[in-house]
Protein backbone atom coordinates (compact mmCIF):
# COMPACT_ATOMS: atom_id res chain seq x y z
CA UNK A 1 0.00 0.00 0.00
CA UNK A 2 1.17 3.57 -0.85
CA UNK A 3 0.38 7.31 0.29
CA UNK A 4 -0.94 10.12 -0.92
CA UNK A 5 2.00 11.97 0.46
CA UNK A 6 4.92 9.62 -0.93
CA UNK A 7 2.85 10.38 -4.28
CA UNK A 8 2.92 14.08 -4.06
CA UNK A 9 6.01 14.12 -3.08
CA UNK A 10 7.32 12.30 -6.73
CA UNK A 11 9.06 9.13 -4.11
CA UNK A 12 6.96 6.69 -6.46
CA UNK A 13 8.58 7.42 -9.61
CA UNK A 14 8.81 4.50 -11.59
CA UNK A 15 6.56 1.80 -10.01
CA UNK A 16 4.72 -0.20 -12.05
CA UNK A 17 1.85 -1.14 -9.20
CA UNK A 18 0.25 2.09 -6.87
CA UNK A 19 -2.17 0.67 -4.85
CA UNK A 20 -4.00 3.80 -2.18
CA UNK A 21 -6.68 4.10 -0.41
CA UNK A 22 -7.49 6.79 1.45
CA UNK A 23 -11.16 8.12 1.01
CA UNK A 24 -10.39 9.86 -1.74
CA UNK A 25 -13.04 11.55 -3.69
CA UNK A 26 -11.24 12.35 -6.51
CA UNK A 27 -8.32 10.97 -8.73
CA UNK A 28 -5.10 12.04 -8.08
CA UNK A 29 -3.40 14.17 -10.99
CA UNK A 30 0.08 13.24 -9.64
CA UNK A 31 -1.07 9.72 -10.65
CA UNK A 32 0.47 11.12 -14.25
CA UNK A 33 3.43 11.31 -13.26
CA UNK A 34 3.69 7.48 -13.04
CA UNK A 35 2.55 7.27 -16.70
CA UNK A 36 5.53 6.10 -18.09
CA UNK A 37 5.66 2.99 -15.79
CA UNK A 38 2.17 2.73 -14.14
CA UNK A 39 0.78 -1.07 -15.56
CA UNK A 40 -1.50 -1.59 -12.04
CA UNK A 41 -3.71 0.50 -10.39
CA UNK A 42 -5.83 -0.35 -7.06
CA UNK A 43 -7.77 2.73 -6.47
CA UNK A 44 -10.23 -0.08 -4.44
CA UNK A 45 -11.80 1.23 -0.86
CA UNK A 46 -12.14 4.69 -1.99
CA UNK A 47 -14.89 7.45 -2.48
CA UNK A 48 -14.21 7.50 -6.30
CA UNK A 49 -17.32 8.14 -8.54
CA UNK A 50 -15.50 9.32 -11.57
CA UNK A 51 -12.07 8.77 -13.64
CA UNK A 52 -10.44 11.42 -15.54
CA UNK A 53 -11.36 11.44 -19.51
CA UNK A 54 -7.28 11.86 -20.20
CA UNK A 55 -6.85 8.21 -18.13
CA UNK A 56 -5.53 6.61 -21.24
CA UNK A 57 -2.20 9.11 -20.45
CA UNK A 58 -1.62 5.64 -19.54
CA UNK A 59 -0.33 4.22 -21.68
CA UNK A 60 1.15 1.12 -19.81
CA UNK A 61 -2.44 0.60 -17.69
CA UNK A 62 -3.10 -2.94 -17.79
CA UNK A 63 -5.06 -3.62 -14.52
CA UNK A 64 -7.38 -1.51 -12.87
CA UNK A 65 -9.37 -2.12 -9.64
CA UNK A 66 -12.08 0.02 -7.92
CA UNK A 67 -13.86 -2.32 -5.82
CA UNK A 68 -15.63 -0.40 -2.97
CA UNK A 69 -16.41 2.94 -4.35
CA UNK A 70 -19.14 5.12 -4.68
CA UNK A 71 -19.57 4.18 -9.01
CA UNK A 72 -22.73 4.40 -10.80
CA UNK A 73 -21.24 3.79 -14.04
CA UNK A 74 -18.46 1.88 -15.64
CA UNK A 75 -16.23 4.91 -17.34
CA UNK A 76 -16.30 5.45 -20.90
CA UNK A 77 -12.22 6.17 -20.76
CA UNK A 78 -12.02 2.86 -19.76
CA UNK A 79 -12.97 1.75 -23.58
CA UNK A 80 -9.83 4.15 -24.91
CA UNK A 81 -7.16 2.39 -22.67
CA UNK A 82 -5.35 0.98 -24.95
CA UNK A 83 -3.71 -1.46 -22.78
CA UNK A 84 -6.03 -2.18 -20.11
CA UNK A 85 -7.55 -6.18 -20.07
CA UNK A 86 -8.29 -6.68 -15.97
CA UNK A 87 -10.87 -4.49 -15.04
CA UNK A 88 -12.47 -4.84 -11.27
CA UNK A 89 -15.46 -2.72 -10.01
CA UNK A 90 -16.60 -4.74 -7.39
CA UNK A 91 -19.13 -3.53 -4.87
CA UNK A 92 -19.82 -0.14 -6.07
CA UNK A 93 -23.45 1.32 -7.16
CA UNK A 94 -22.83 0.81 -10.80
CA UNK A 95 -26.25 0.48 -12.72
CA UNK A 96 -24.95 1.27 -16.55
CA UNK A 97 -22.25 -0.28 -18.83
CA UNK A 98 -21.61 0.98 -21.57
CA UNK A 99 -20.57 -0.46 -24.78
CA UNK A 100 -18.18 2.26 -24.93
CA UNK A 101 -16.71 1.66 -21.44
CA UNK A 102 -15.40 -1.89 -22.26
CA UNK A 103 -11.76 -2.23 -23.96
CA UNK A 104 -12.36 -4.78 -26.80
CA UNK A 105 -8.92 -6.63 -25.72
CA UNK A 106 -10.78 -6.98 -21.85
CA UNK A 107 -9.49 -10.26 -20.13
CA UNK A 108 -10.99 -10.23 -16.89
CA UNK A 109 -14.02 -7.87 -15.73
CA UNK A 110 -15.16 -8.42 -12.26
CA UNK A 111 -18.80 -6.35 -11.57
CA UNK A 112 -19.58 -8.28 -8.62
CA UNK A 113 -22.62 -6.76 -6.04
CA UNK A 114 -23.34 -3.46 -8.16
CA UNK A 115 -26.93 -3.03 -9.30
CA UNK A 116 -26.50 -3.72 -13.18
CA UNK A 117 -29.76 -4.15 -15.29
CA UNK A 118 -28.23 -5.29 -18.38
CA UNK A 119 -25.13 -5.55 -20.69
CA UNK A 120 -24.53 -3.65 -23.64
CA UNK A 121 -26.05 -5.59 -26.97
CA UNK A 122 -22.78 -5.66 -28.70
CA UNK A 123 -20.91 -7.72 -25.38
CA UNK A 124 -19.81 -10.66 -27.41
CA UNK A 125 -16.62 -8.49 -29.36
CA UNK A 126 -15.38 -9.15 -26.39
CA UNK A 127 -13.22 -12.14 -27.82
CA UNK A 128 -10.70 -12.17 -25.15
CA UNK A 129 -12.71 -12.38 -22.33
CA UNK A 130 -11.87 -15.44 -20.17
CA UNK A 131 -13.35 -14.17 -16.90
CA UNK A 132 -16.62 -12.58 -16.29
CA UNK A 133 -18.08 -12.14 -12.74
CA UNK A 134 -21.57 -10.63 -12.30
CA UNK A 135 -23.08 -12.13 -9.34
CA UNK A 136 -25.26 -9.58 -7.22
CA UNK A 137 -26.55 -7.65 -9.88
CA UNK A 138 -30.18 -7.22 -11.60
CA UNK A 139 -29.55 -8.80 -14.98
CA UNK A 140 -32.99 -9.74 -16.49
CA UNK A 141 -31.12 -11.20 -19.25
CA UNK A 142 -27.65 -11.55 -21.10
CA UNK A 143 -27.07 -10.64 -24.68
CA UNK A 144 -27.26 -13.15 -27.15
CA UNK A 145 -23.88 -11.85 -28.99
CA UNK A 146 -22.08 -13.10 -25.66
CA UNK A 147 -22.01 -16.20 -27.64
CA UNK A 148 -18.75 -14.41 -29.56
CA UNK A 149 -17.27 -14.13 -26.09
CA UNK A 150 -15.33 -17.60 -27.40
CA UNK A 151 -12.68 -17.27 -24.96
CA UNK A 152 -14.84 -17.32 -21.76
CA UNK A 153 -13.73 -19.94 -19.28
CA UNK A 154 -15.73 -18.74 -15.77
CA UNK A 155 -18.92 -16.96 -15.39
CA UNK A 156 -20.50 -16.08 -12.55
CA UNK A 157 -24.35 -14.97 -12.58
CA UNK A 158 -25.26 -16.00 -9.08
CA UNK A 159 -28.26 -13.50 -7.47
CA UNK A 160 -29.44 -12.16 -10.06
CA UNK A 161 -32.62 -11.36 -11.52
CA UNK A 162 -32.47 -13.62 -15.12
CA UNK A 163 -35.64 -14.86 -15.78
CA UNK A 164 -34.72 -17.88 -18.22
CA UNK A 165 -31.12 -19.82 -17.89
CA UNK A 166 -28.94 -18.34 -20.93
CA UNK A 167 -29.30 -20.46 -23.51
CA UNK A 168 -26.08 -18.67 -25.45
CA UNK A 169 -23.56 -20.20 -22.70
CA UNK A 170 -23.78 -23.64 -23.80
CA UNK A 171 -22.36 -22.47 -27.18
CA UNK A 172 -19.21 -20.80 -25.50
CA UNK A 173 -16.47 -23.73 -26.18
CA UNK A 174 -14.22 -23.21 -23.22
CA UNK A 175 -16.92 -22.11 -20.28
CA UNK A 176 -15.89 -24.41 -17.69
CA UNK A 177 -16.58 -22.98 -14.25
CA UNK A 178 -20.42 -21.25 -13.97
CA UNK A 179 -21.96 -20.38 -11.35
CA UNK A 180 -26.42 -19.27 -11.67
CA UNK A 181 -28.05 -20.02 -8.30
CA UNK A 182 -30.26 -17.56 -6.89
CA UNK A 183 -31.56 -16.09 -9.79
CA UNK A 184 -36.25 -16.55 -10.67
CA UNK A 185 -35.44 -19.29 -13.18
CA UNK A 186 -33.90 -21.59 -10.31
CA UNK A 187 -35.29 -24.29 -8.77
CA UNK A 188 -36.68 -23.19 -4.78
CA UNK A 189 -34.16 -23.67 -2.10
CA UNK A 190 -35.08 -27.34 -0.12
CA UNK A 191 -35.62 -27.57 3.45
CA UNK A 192 -33.51 -30.72 3.46
CA UNK A 193 -35.54 -32.49 5.66
CA UNK A 194 -32.95 -36.01 5.66
CA UNK A 195 -30.61 -33.55 7.87
CA UNK A 196 -31.06 -33.05 11.09
CA UNK A 197 -31.91 -29.53 12.53
CA UNK A 198 -29.99 -28.36 15.12
CA UNK A 199 -30.04 -25.43 17.86
CA UNK A 200 -27.51 -23.10 17.34
CA UNK A 201 -27.09 -22.62 21.32
CA UNK A 202 -26.60 -26.55 21.52
CA UNK A 203 -23.10 -25.24 19.84
CA UNK A 204 -20.15 -24.49 21.81
CA UNK A 205 -17.86 -22.90 18.91
CA UNK A 206 -14.38 -22.99 19.75
CA UNK A 207 -11.04 -21.67 17.13
CA UNK A 208 -11.13 -20.43 14.03
CA UNK A 209 -10.76 -23.49 11.53
CA UNK A 210 -10.47 -21.29 8.35
CA UNK A 211 -12.99 -18.61 6.75
CA UNK A 212 -13.95 -18.63 3.33
CA UNK A 213 -15.89 -15.66 0.86
CA UNK A 214 -19.63 -16.84 2.55
CA UNK A 215 -18.50 -18.01 6.31
CA UNK A 216 -16.27 -18.61 9.06
CA UNK A 217 -15.30 -21.94 10.05
CA UNK A 218 -14.89 -23.25 13.58
CA UNK A 219 -14.50 -26.28 15.85
CA UNK A 220 -16.77 -26.59 17.78
CA UNK A 221 -18.43 -29.10 20.89
CA UNK A 222 -21.83 -29.70 21.57
CA UNK A 223 -23.43 -28.13 24.38
CA UNK A 224 -26.39 -30.77 24.14
CA UNK A 225 -25.75 -33.20 21.59
CA UNK A 226 -29.70 -34.90 20.99
CA UNK A 227 -28.79 -36.94 17.75
CA UNK A 228 -25.28 -38.21 18.88
CA UNK A 229 -23.29 -36.32 16.66
CA UNK A 230 -18.79 -36.93 16.95
CA UNK A 231 -18.10 -34.70 20.08
CA UNK A 232 -15.96 -32.63 18.09
CA UNK A 233 -17.18 -30.93 14.82
CA UNK A 234 -16.65 -28.07 12.87
CA UNK A 235 -19.59 -25.32 12.06
CA UNK A 236 -20.04 -22.78 9.02
CA UNK A 237 -21.75 -20.21 10.00
CA UNK A 238 -22.60 -18.41 7.02
CA UNK A 239 -22.56 -14.33 6.88
CA UNK A 240 -25.37 -13.54 4.89
CA UNK A 241 -24.13 -11.09 2.53
CA UNK A 242 -23.68 -11.96 -1.36
CA UNK A 243 -20.43 -12.98 -2.04
CA UNK A 244 -18.92 -13.17 -5.48
CA UNK A 245 -20.29 -16.52 -5.81
CA UNK A 246 -23.70 -16.14 -4.82
CA UNK A 247 -26.22 -16.17 -1.92
CA UNK A 248 -24.73 -18.71 0.90
CA UNK A 249 -28.26 -19.82 1.50
CA UNK A 250 -27.63 -21.74 -2.26
CA UNK A 251 -24.11 -22.31 -0.68
CA UNK A 252 -25.78 -24.30 1.81
CA UNK A 253 -28.93 -25.67 -0.34
CA UNK A 254 -26.59 -27.15 -2.92
CA UNK A 255 -24.24 -28.55 -0.39
CA UNK A 256 -27.18 -30.64 1.03
CA UNK A 257 -28.28 -31.73 -2.27
CA UNK A 258 -25.12 -32.99 -2.98
CA UNK A 259 -25.12 -35.14 0.49
CA UNK A 260 -22.42 -37.79 1.42
CA UNK A 261 -19.69 -38.72 -0.52
CA UNK A 262 -16.47 -40.11 0.32
CA UNK A 263 -14.56 -37.64 -1.29
CA UNK A 264 -16.50 -34.81 0.72
CA UNK A 265 -16.64 -33.51 3.68
CA UNK A 266 -19.66 -35.09 5.52
CA UNK A 267 -22.33 -32.96 6.18
CA UNK A 268 -24.17 -33.69 9.50
CA UNK A 269 -26.59 -31.05 10.10
CA UNK A 270 -27.97 -27.61 9.57
CA UNK A 271 -28.82 -24.52 11.81
CA UNK A 272 -31.74 -22.95 10.01
CA UNK A 273 -32.69 -19.83 12.87
CA UNK A 274 -34.15 -16.31 11.45
CA UNK A 275 -30.73 -14.87 12.64
CA UNK A 276 -28.28 -17.72 12.19
CA UNK A 277 -27.83 -20.03 9.67
CA UNK A 278 -24.79 -22.76 9.56
CA UNK A 279 -24.11 -26.00 8.35
CA UNK A 280 -22.09 -28.22 10.97
CA UNK A 281 -20.25 -31.40 9.22
CA UNK A 282 -16.95 -33.52 10.00
CA UNK A 283 -13.84 -32.18 11.06
CA UNK A 284 -11.51 -32.57 8.56
CA UNK A 285 -8.26 -34.31 9.64
CA UNK A 286 -5.03 -32.22 9.86
CA UNK A 287 -3.03 -34.15 7.76
CA UNK A 288 -5.15 -33.19 4.70
CA UNK A 289 -3.65 -30.21 2.34
CA UNK A 290 -4.58 -28.13 -0.51
CA UNK A 291 -3.49 -29.49 -3.62
CA UNK A 292 -3.45 -26.50 -5.38
CA UNK A 293 -3.41 -22.41 -5.15
CA UNK A 294 -6.20 -20.41 -6.41
CA UNK A 295 -5.71 -18.18 -9.85
CA UNK A 296 -3.13 -15.86 -10.11
CA UNK A 297 -3.33 -12.63 -11.79
CA UNK A 298 -1.24 -14.04 -14.38
CA UNK A 299 -3.37 -17.32 -14.66
CA UNK A 300 -6.59 -15.65 -14.86
CA UNK A 301 -8.37 -18.47 -14.67
CA UNK A 302 -6.16 -21.27 -13.95
CA UNK A 303 -4.71 -22.94 -10.70
CA UNK A 304 -0.97 -22.36 -9.62
CA UNK A 305 0.87 -24.75 -7.76
CA UNK A 306 4.06 -24.58 -5.77
CA UNK A 307 7.12 -25.23 -8.36
CA UNK A 308 8.60 -28.07 -6.31
CA UNK A 309 4.91 -29.54 -6.28
CA UNK A 310 5.69 -32.65 -8.24
CA UNK A 311 3.71 -36.26 -8.15
CA UNK A 312 4.37 -39.87 -9.37
CA UNK A 313 1.78 -40.30 -12.39
CA UNK A 314 -0.23 -43.26 -10.42
CA UNK A 315 -0.79 -40.78 -7.66
CA UNK A 316 -2.10 -38.38 -10.10
CA UNK A 317 -4.20 -41.42 -11.87
CA UNK A 318 -5.68 -41.86 -8.50
CA UNK A 319 -6.53 -38.34 -7.82
CA UNK A 320 -8.09 -38.01 -11.00
CA UNK A 321 -10.09 -41.26 -10.63
CA UNK A 322 -11.93 -39.62 -6.97
CA UNK A 323 -12.79 -36.26 -9.18
CA UNK A 324 -14.21 -38.12 -11.73
CA UNK A 325 -15.97 -40.32 -9.63
CA UNK A 326 -17.06 -37.01 -7.91
CA UNK A 327 -18.54 -35.29 -10.94
CA UNK A 328 -20.85 -38.69 -11.29
CA UNK A 329 -21.86 -38.19 -8.55
CA UNK A 330 -22.70 -34.02 -8.95
CA UNK A 331 -24.44 -34.67 -11.92
CA UNK A 332 -26.85 -37.46 -10.18
CA UNK A 333 -27.98 -35.44 -8.28
CA UNK A 334 -28.34 -32.43 -10.88
CA UNK A 335 -25.80 -29.99 -9.04
CA UNK A 336 -23.13 -27.82 -10.93
CA UNK A 337 -19.80 -27.46 -8.56
CA UNK A 338 -19.24 -24.85 -10.30
CA UNK A 339 -15.74 -24.50 -9.27
CA UNK A 340 -13.91 -27.61 -9.76
CA UNK A 341 -10.33 -26.93 -8.68
CA UNK A 342 -7.17 -27.82 -6.83
CA UNK A 343 -7.51 -25.10 -4.77
CA UNK A 344 -11.09 -26.28 -3.56
CA UNK A 345 -9.03 -30.04 -2.73
CA UNK A 346 -7.59 -31.56 -0.16
CA UNK A 347 -5.25 -34.74 -0.22
CA UNK A 348 -3.76 -37.02 2.51
CA UNK A 349 -1.12 -38.08 2.01
CA UNK A 350 -1.75 -41.54 0.40
CA UNK A 351 -3.87 -39.36 -2.25
CA UNK A 352 -7.33 -39.71 -0.97
CA UNK A 353 -9.12 -36.75 -1.71
CA UNK A 354 -11.96 -34.34 0.33
CA UNK A 355 -13.74 -32.02 -1.92
CA UNK A 356 -15.05 -28.66 -0.93
CA UNK A 357 -16.20 -24.97 -1.18
CA UNK A 358 -19.65 -25.12 -2.69
CA UNK A 359 -20.19 -21.42 -2.86
CA UNK A 360 -20.63 -21.52 -6.62
CA UNK A 361 -23.06 -23.87 -6.89
CA UNK A 362 -26.33 -24.46 -8.64
CA UNK A 363 -28.87 -27.00 -8.87
CA UNK A 364 -30.36 -27.47 -12.53
CA UNK A 365 -33.18 -30.67 -11.95
CA UNK A 366 -36.03 -27.83 -13.32
CA UNK A 367 -33.80 -26.87 -16.16
CA UNK A 368 -34.36 -28.89 -19.60
CA UNK A 369 -33.01 -31.79 -20.93
CA UNK A 370 -30.96 -30.29 -23.30
CA UNK A 371 -29.86 -27.32 -20.62
CA UNK A 372 -29.08 -30.31 -18.01
CA UNK A 373 -26.83 -31.85 -20.58
CA UNK A 374 -25.15 -28.33 -21.19
CA UNK A 375 -24.10 -27.77 -17.84
CA UNK A 376 -22.96 -31.30 -17.34
CA UNK A 377 -20.62 -30.66 -20.13
CA UNK A 378 -19.01 -27.51 -18.83
CA UNK A 379 -18.52 -29.59 -15.55
CA UNK A 380 -16.73 -31.76 -17.35
CA UNK A 381 -14.66 -29.04 -18.95
CA UNK A 382 -13.54 -27.95 -15.45
CA UNK A 383 -12.73 -31.86 -14.90
CA UNK A 384 -10.69 -31.43 -18.22
CA UNK A 385 -9.02 -28.21 -16.97
CA UNK A 386 -8.10 -30.28 -13.81
CA UNK A 387 -6.55 -32.97 -15.40
CA UNK A 388 -4.03 -30.80 -17.50
CA UNK A 389 -3.18 -29.13 -14.00
CA UNK A 390 -2.43 -32.34 -12.59
CA UNK A 391 -0.21 -33.55 -15.54
CA UNK A 392 1.83 -30.21 -15.04
CA UNK A 393 2.48 -31.72 -11.65
CA UNK A 394 3.65 -35.15 -13.35
CA UNK A 395 7.82 -36.65 -13.17
CA UNK A 396 9.60 -35.95 -16.08
CA UNK A 397 10.09 -39.72 -16.10
CA UNK A 398 6.65 -40.85 -16.08
CA UNK A 399 5.86 -38.67 -18.85
CA UNK A 400 6.35 -41.59 -21.40
CA UNK A 401 4.16 -44.12 -19.36
CA UNK A 402 1.06 -45.65 -20.83
CA UNK A 403 -0.76 -43.93 -17.70
CA UNK A 404 0.24 -40.56 -18.82
CA UNK A 405 -0.66 -40.34 -22.37
CA UNK A 406 -4.26 -42.31 -21.30
CA UNK A 407 -4.66 -38.89 -18.63
CA UNK A 408 -3.76 -36.70 -21.40
CA UNK A 409 -6.72 -38.21 -23.41
CA UNK A 410 -8.57 -36.90 -20.89
CA UNK A 411 -7.31 -33.51 -20.44
CA UNK A 412 -8.61 -30.17 -21.59
CA UNK A 413 -6.06 -27.19 -22.61
N1 LIG B 1 -14.88 -29.39 7.99
C1 LIG B 1 -13.77 -28.70 8.17
N2 LIG B 1 -12.82 -29.11 9.04
C2 LIG B 1 -11.68 -28.40 9.21
N3 LIG B 1 -11.38 -27.25 8.55
C3 LIG B 1 -12.28 -26.78 7.69
C4 LIG B 1 -13.52 -27.46 7.44
N4 LIG B 1 -14.20 -26.77 6.51
C5 LIG B 1 -13.44 -25.71 6.19
N5 LIG B 1 -12.28 -25.69 6.89
C6 LIG B 1 -11.22 -24.68 6.82
O1 LIG B 1 -11.79 -23.42 6.51
C7 LIG B 1 -11.26 -22.87 5.30
C8 LIG B 1 -12.34 -22.13 4.55
O2 LIG B 1 -13.25 -23.06 4.03
P1 LIG B 1 -14.44 -22.74 3.02
O3 LIG B 1 -14.87 -24.01 2.41
O4 LIG B 1 -15.48 -21.93 3.66
O5 LIG B 1 -13.88 -21.70 2.05
P2 LIG B 1 -12.81 -21.69 0.90
O6 LIG B 1 -13.15 -22.70 -0.08
O7 LIG B 1 -11.43 -21.79 1.46
O8 LIG B 1 -12.99 -20.19 0.43
P3 LIG B 1 -13.97 -19.50 -0.62
O9 LIG B 1 -15.36 -19.96 -0.33
O10 LIG B 1 -13.77 -18.06 -0.31
O11 LIG B 1 -13.45 -19.92 -1.95
C9 LIG B 1 -10.69 -24.08 4.57
O12 LIG B 1 -9.64 -23.70 3.73
C10 LIG B 1 -10.23 -24.99 5.71
O13 LIG B 1 -8.95 -24.61 6.14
Amino acid sequence: MHTLDQLNRGELKGVVRLQLSENLTRFPNAIFDLADSLEVLDLSNNNLSDLPEDLLRLKKLRILFCSNNQFTHLPDVLGQCETLEMIGFKSNQISTVSSESLPTQTRWLILTDNKITSLPDDFGRLTRVQKLALAGNRLRALPDSIMGCRHLELVRLSANQLEAFPDALLELPRLAWLAFSGNPFCAERDSHDEFKTVNFRDLELHQVLGQGASGVISVATWQKNPFGFSESVAVKVFKGEVTSDGYPEDELDACLAVGNHDNLVRPLAKVAEADCSALVMELIPAHYTNLGLPPSLVSCTRDTFPVEQVFPIEKIAKIVEQLERLVTHFCEKRVSHGDLYAHNTLISEDGHVLFGDFGAASKYTNLSLQQQQGIEQIERRALGFFVDDMLGLCTERDKSTAVYQSLRSKAFT
